[in-house]
């Protein structure tokens, strides 16, 4: 799987390419692929003689709606998922639908992952319109690809770096990136370890009121409707939860998590005790 090969022996050898021929500060990087390419080129691109410009044209679903928007770059470590980064814009971002059409399934449902995300956080009408509307008939894609690049440019450009609303882009991903990490990239997607981590929120978000049963359903049955995966064996809790400090979100020895209030709303909270976590993370571990 990609993910494992977003690391530093990657980035340097596009570092190399790009000495070996002679790339200049004139010089332009194209991330051409999945998010993982996308991730990697632009923070080649951001470092390279202290920075040169890079366009991204995404060739996944989910490059397409989320990771080549908005200018996050980086790569994994041993300690966890895109620890190493930074932000830096693409000059453009080129999306064609053309090339996904030949899209493995799977690579189509983790996209879709993202795209789930977003209607669930920031608009209710979005998520009742996936309820009904078949994203693998054209017309729809391309709806919800637009759709989707809208609330998130809305998002980005209100918050570039992250800093308040942004880090609701992140609903599912405290816990998605812990999955990732222990399974060594290879056993999900991302977009799939999202999905995972969605189911998880949201049972956290039950535990606080923010969410019903009802809604939690809801979000399940639209992420089951495309084959993604919503659960995920915690072997051990304890190390579960530890390995949420190194969320970039975390601070001051605080969890930031990113919960969905009610379907179309969001919420940000810094101060849930470990043990109703724990709580959360046991009604989803049976
Ligand atoms: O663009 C953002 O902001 C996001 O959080 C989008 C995420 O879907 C994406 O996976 C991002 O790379 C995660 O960022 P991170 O800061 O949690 O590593
Ligand atoms: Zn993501």
């Amino acid at each position: 799987m990609a993910k494992c090969i977003k690391n530093f022996e990657s980035l340097n050898l596009i570092l190399d390419a790009c000495f070996e021929h002679r790339l200049d500060r004139q010089s332009l990087l194209i991330a051409f692929g999945g998010g993982v390419i996308g991730d990697m080129t632009g923070f080649a691109a951001s470092i390279y003689q202290r920075g040169i410009s890079f366009i991204q044209i995404p060739t996944t679903l989910l490059a397409q709606v989320d990771a080549s928007v908005g200018g996050k770059t980086g790569i994994n470590n041993r300690y966890g998922k895109n620890l190493i980064g930074s932000f830096w814009q693409p000059c453009a971002v080129y999306c064609d639908s053309a090339f996904l059409k030949t899209l493995p399934k799977r690579e189509f449902a983790a996209g879709v992952a993202e795209i789930i995300k977003m209607a669930v956080t920031f608009d209710k009408d979005f998520f009742e319109w996936l309820e009904t509307h078949d994203l693998h008939d054209e017309t729809h894609l391309t709806t919800a690809i637009h759709k989707s690049i809208a609330i998130k440019a809305d998002v980005v450009s209100q918050d570039e770096t992250e800093r308040g609303i942004r880090a609701i882009l992140n609903y599912g991903h405290t816990f998605a990136h812990v999955i990732e990490n222990q399974t060594q990239y290879s056993t999900y997607l991302h977009g799939e370890a999202v999905a995972i981590g969605i189911v998880m929120a949201n049972a956290l978000a039950q535990k606080l009121g923010l969410l019903s049963k009802e809604e939690g359903s809801r979000i399940e049955a639209l992420l089951e409707r495309y084959a993604l995966p919503t659960h995920y064996d915690i072997s051990d809790p304890e190390a579960f939860y530890d390995a949420f400090f190194l969320d970039k979100k975390s601070a001051h020895d605080k969890i930031t998590f990113i919960l969905a209030n009610g379907i179309g709303g969001n919420d940000m909270r810094n101060n849930i005790t470990k043990e109703v976590v724990l709580e959360a993370l046991k009604d989803v571990n049976v």
